[in-house]
């Protein structure tokens, strides 16, 4: 199978980086090729659909560090993202925020364009090992305002945000591709101080999850 990884950085992922140059890597039958999209969904999109269409991967994984809404999920852990929302796509009210669907200017549909969640159909057997499942949350400004954080939970039950999660899933699923994103906590979300961030121990837990996870496919 050929496998495409993407991420933000490749700060992110290097040690998989290492890994796989490594001449005695162990991943018998897979070729992997990387894809460094840059930060955002806007980038993220060209790159990944310019990929997608040169090295027409069988499989696509994207990997990256997220915030977490919950203390559930704290620094270090990894999670697997079920379904994708877009958070800041809409208006906000008088201190409410409304999404395209909530304004009327969409509606609810079948296809990935017509839909709030953007929702991965495959993900159920990693889920058996042992790797929770996550609703996330994409925004291009990273959220730091309380009442705002407390809206995308209560409204939206997000556990993770990232700021190109959703574009990955909107376009495997149009391209009809099977996908899966790994997102490793490197703080919660709205915590300003870096000092409290866990950058090293959230990039270390990530890159060794995608090795199991190269090795289990
Ligand atoms: O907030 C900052 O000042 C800042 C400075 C340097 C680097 C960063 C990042 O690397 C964050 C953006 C990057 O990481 C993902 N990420 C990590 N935590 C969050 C979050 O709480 N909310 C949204 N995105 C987050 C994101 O996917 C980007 O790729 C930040």
């Amino acid at each position: 199978m050929h496998i495409l990884l993407i991420a933000a950085t490749a700060f992110e992922i290097q040690p998989v980086i290492d890994f796989l140059q490594a001449p005695e890597h162990p991943l018998s039958g897979h070729t992997v090729s990387i894809q460094v999209t840059g930060i955002g969904s806007m980038s993220t999109t060209y790159y990944l659909t310019k990929s997608i269409r040169e090295k027409r991967p069988d499989y696509v994984l994207q990997a990256g560090i997220g915030g977490s809404f919950s203390t559930h999920f704290s620094p270090g852990r990894v999670v697997l993202v079920e379904k994708e929302m877009t958070g800041d796509l809409g208006v906000e009210e008088n201190g409410i925020f409304k999404d395209l669907f909530e304004m009327g200017l969409q509606k609810e549909g079948a296809h990935a364009t017509t839909s709030k969640w953007l929702v991965n159909p495959h993900t159920i057997n990693w889920e058996n090992q042992g790797l929770a499942l996550v609703n996330g949350v994409t925004v291009n400004e990273i959220t730091t305002r309380a009442s705002r954080i407390e809206q995308l939970q209560q409204n939206y039950g997000v556990t993770v945000e990232s700021m190109e999660g959703a574009a990955f899933h909107f376009v495997c699923l149009q391209e009809g591709i099977p996908f899966l994103q790994i997102r490793s906590i490197s703080n919660y979300v709205g915590e300003r101080d870096k000092k409290a961030w866990k950058m090293k121990e959230a990039i270390a837990a990530l890159n060794d999850q995608l090795i199991n996870i190269f090795k289990t496919l």
